[in-house]
C-alpha cells in the first residue's frame, strides 16, 4: 500500500530489480504464515497463490536470489525465510523512532507486528509536553527536542513521521540531520530529502479512493445497458492484472 519515492536505480546494486524487491515482503508474509504451520516446503503455484503473485514472476524473482526450488519438491520454506529476511535486511536489528504519538503514532507503537520483524521502537517522540514521560506501548514517550540525541544514542536509521502535514517537512529535515536515511511519511504531504535518503509515503485515503475508482467501475458495468441509438462505451472494466493486481489507476 505504501507509495514510494526512492532516489535509488530500478535495479539495486546486487542486481534485484526494485518490482522484485517489492514483492520480497509479500512472499516473506506467505512463507511466514507456512512456516508457522510448519509446513517444510511449498511449490511456486501455492506460494504464488498465498502472496497473490504470478507463479512464473516468482520463480523469475527468486532465481534473483540464487533459489531453484527442487524439481518435484518446491522450495524449502525455513530457507526462503532466511534468504528472503536476509536479502530484505531483516536478520539485523532496525531501531525505529515514531515522531507524533497521537491516534496513529500511538496506534503504530502498539502494533506487535514492527519487532517480530526486526523493527525495534526504539523512542516515540512528541512535541507536546503534556505527552512527556506519559507510557505508550510500554515505553515512556520523548520530547521532540531530545530528537538528535536519541536518534544518534541508538543508532536510529528508520524515521517514521506521524503528526500533521504542516510540521512533517521540519521533523523530517531534523531527522535526516540527524542521522536517519529512511523515513515512513504517514503525513499527508510531499517530502523532499537529499540524496541517498528513502521516503516511503502511506496514504489509506489514496488506496481508498483507487478501491472507490473500481467499485463506481463495477457498478457500471451493472447499471442498465446503454440504449441502441447511443455508442457503446468501451469495455474500460479494470482486469486483475497476471500477479492478481489490479492496476491503480487514478480518475483524472
Ligand atoms: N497515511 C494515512 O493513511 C493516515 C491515516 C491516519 C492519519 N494520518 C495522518 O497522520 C498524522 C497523525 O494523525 P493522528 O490522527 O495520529 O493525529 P493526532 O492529532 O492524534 O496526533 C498528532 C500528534 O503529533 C504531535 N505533533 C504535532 N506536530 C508535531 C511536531 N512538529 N513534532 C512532533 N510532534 C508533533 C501532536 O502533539 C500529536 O500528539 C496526520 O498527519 C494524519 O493526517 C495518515
Amino acid at each position: 500500500m505504501a507509495t514510494g519515492r526512492t532516489h535509488r536505480p530500478a535495479t539495486r546494486s546486487r542486481g534485484i530489480p526494485e518490482a522484485t524487491v517489492a514483492r520480497l515482503p509479500l512472499y516473506l508474509r506467505a512463507l511466514t504464515a507456512l512456516s508457522e504451520r510448519s509446513v517444510p516446503t511449498v511449490s511456486s503455484e501455492e506460494l504464488a497463490t498465498a502472496a497473490g503473485v504470478n507463479s512464473a514472476k516468482l520463480r523469475k524473482d527468486f532465481s534473483y536470489l540464487g533459489s531453484y526450488g527442487t524439481r518435484g519438491v518446491g522450495y524449502d520454506v525455513e530457507y526462503l525465510v532466511y534468504q528472503i529476511s536476509r536479502e530484505l535486511g531483516l536478520t539485523q536489528d532496525w531501531p525505529v523512532v515514531i515522531v507524533g504519538v497521537g491516534n496513529l503514532g500511538a496506534a503504530l507503537a502498539n502494533y506487535g507486528g514492527f519487532a517480530s520483524r526486526g523493527f525495534r521502537v526504539a523512542a516515540l517522540l512528541d512535541q507536546d509536553p503534556a505527552l512527556t514521560g506519559r507510557t505508550v506501548a510500554g515505553m515512556a514517550v520523548s520530547h521532540t527536542d531530545d530528537l538528535e540525541r536519541i536518534v544518534t544514542e541508538n543508532g536510529v536509521s528508520i524515521g517514521v513521521i506521524t503528526i500533521p502535514a504542516g510540521g512533517a517537512q521540519q521533523v523530517c529535515d531534523r531527522l535526516v540531520a540527524a542521522g536517519v536515511t529512511s523515513i515512513l511519511n504517514f503525513a499527508p504531504t510531499v517530502l523532499s530529502v537529499p540524496e541517498g535518503v528513502d521516503v516511503r509515503k502511506v496514504d489509506l485515503s489514496i488506496e481508498l479512493q483507487i478501491l472507490a475508482f473500481h467499485e463506481q467501475r463495477k457498478a457500471g458495468e451493472d447499471a442498465v445497458t446503454p440504449a441502441a441509438d447511443l455508442p457503446v462505451p468501451p469495455h474500460t472494466t479494470p482486469r486483475k492484472g497476471p500477479d492478481g493486481d489490479v492496476p491503480a489507476v487514478m480518475p483524472a
